[in-house]
């Protein structure tokens, strides 16, 4: 439990309307329920640090939280709004354009997820992008079936428009296999401790070893503007099913067992052990692929270059604008100078910069009605568009610039 900094008890006492969240000094208060959340931390006499603290009005106690996710970076001051009781929205000042708008997620699923695993407080962070990312696509199949084969196929057509999520794992690496390419190939007690400090989005146990997909493999990828790649077992899929992530799931079938092990022993990488247990355990995945209900799309890969078109049309990739080029997401641009407030979906930046005041577009407004994904992970879907108070009004939130 942590002790009660005087202002903000202070803080504490005072009430406003309308807009929940107060700063003083370095630290900002966002009250949600029975909870105030107090967020940063004095790094040095230019820089605050996030951390996040809990103050309980049920029980007059202070916590310090599990913090999940990727934290933000250090920053000079911070603005903050509750949104939906569920989260609240950070804009760190004077920070890049593509690191300003973050989310400090306090109850929502994933959240209350980790609270009844840990047992206790649980907050997670997750950075704001501008925009909507292809939804990822989630390949799941028995070893040897041919999904690695069809991951590599469309990475080499289509280069620009997607990306692998390189899983960590805890199995040896193969021959022809590079590490931070194919697989993070990682020691038991390295990826056990990242697993418990949360930077995982999934894991599993496979053929006797840990394979997982850290938070940072997706947003990598998705980060540049390509579409993230998982290959990853049914029980992975299983758990990005349940989680923020919204995915395509396909699922690959062999035409027959007999053709599965032929394609696993002649492709030489396993020893007699690993290919009987890859045989034993595919006919279990085969049962869960095809009647779990996770999966959109099953594919039979029994003739390779038909099962690659079918996996192309799933993807709308078979007509002619299968080759534009996408571009990455872009960024938010916010002076240092400014200040929050909130008003229904629309988070309102007022930026008091002569330069924006000149252009007569002197508010930035933050529309946060379609926010997608979330902790572990980016939280897209923000729509930002400027505004001229002046001559608009707050009329003009309707006029994207
Ligand atoms: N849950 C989960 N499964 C994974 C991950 N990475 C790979 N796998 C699965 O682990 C299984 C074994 O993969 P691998 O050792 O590369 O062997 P292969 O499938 O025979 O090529 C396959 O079903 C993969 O889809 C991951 O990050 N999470
Ligand atoms: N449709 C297919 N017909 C014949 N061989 C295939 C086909 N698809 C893949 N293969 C071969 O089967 C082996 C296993 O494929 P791979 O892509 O490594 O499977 P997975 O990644 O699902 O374990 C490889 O040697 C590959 O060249």
């Amino acid at each position: 439990m942590g002790e009660a900094p005087a202002f903000v008890v202070d803080d504490l006492l005072q009430n406003q309307d309308g807009f929940d969240s107060k700063s003083k000094g370095c630290k900002i208060t966002t009250t949600i329920g029975d909870k105030t959340y107090v967020i940063g931390g004095e790094n040095d006499e230019s820089t605050l640090s996030l951390e996040v603290q809990i103050f309980d009005e049920a029980t007059g106690n202070w916590a310090t939280p599990i913090v999940l996710g990727a934290k933000p970076s250090s920053c000079k001051g911070l603005s903050a709004v509750s949104l939906n009781d569920d989260r609240i929205l950070i804009v760190k000042k004077g920070s890049t354009p593509d690191d300003c708008i973050w989310f400090l997620e306090v109850d929502t699923w994933f959240v209350r997820e980790q609270k009844k695993i840990q047992g206790t407080d649980v907050v997670a962070w997750s950075k704001g992008a501008r925009g909507y990312a292809e939804k990822p696509v989630v390949i799941s199949g028995p070893s040897g079936v041919g999904k690695g084969t069809l991951i590599s196929m469309l990475m080499k057509e289509f280069p620009s428009m997607f990306g692998f999520s390189v899983s960590h794992t805890t199995r040896a690496p193969r021959c022809m296999e590079k590490d931070g390419v194919h697989y993070h190939f990682t020691e038991r007690s390295v990826m056990e401790k990242d697993l418990k400090d949360g930077k995982f989005l999934e894991h599993a146990l496979v053929h006797g070893n840990l394979y997982g997909t850290s938070i940072e493999a997706v947003e990598v990828v998705t980060d540049t503007g390509k579409r993230c790649i998982l290959d990853i077992d049914v029980q992975g899929a299983r758990s990005v099913k349940a989680s923020s992530l919204e995915a395509i799931f396909i699922f690959i079938c062999p035409p027959s067992m007999e053709e599965l092990e032929t394609r696993l022993r002649s492709r030489g990488t396993e020893t007699e052990e690993q290919i009987l247990k890859r045989l034993q355990n595919a006919k279990k995945e085969m049962e869960q692929g095809q009647s779990s209900g996770i999966f959109d799309h099953i594919l039979y890969n029994d003739n390779l270059d038909e099962c690659y078109e079918s996996l192309k049309k799933l993807l709308g990739l078979d007509g002619a604008a299968a080759a534009t080029l996408r571009s990455a997401p872009q960024g938010i641009d916010l002076p240092a100078d400014h200040s929050v407030s909130k008003m229904d979906n629309k988070i309102i930046i007022n930026c008091g910069t002569a330069e924006l005041k000149k252009a007569s577009k002197n508010l930035i407004v933050l529309d946060v009605s379609s926010l997608k994904g979330g902790a572990p992970g980016r939280t897209r879907g923000l729509d930002v568009y400027a505004i001229d108070s002046f001559s608009d009004g707050l009329n003009g939130i309707n006029q994207p610039s």
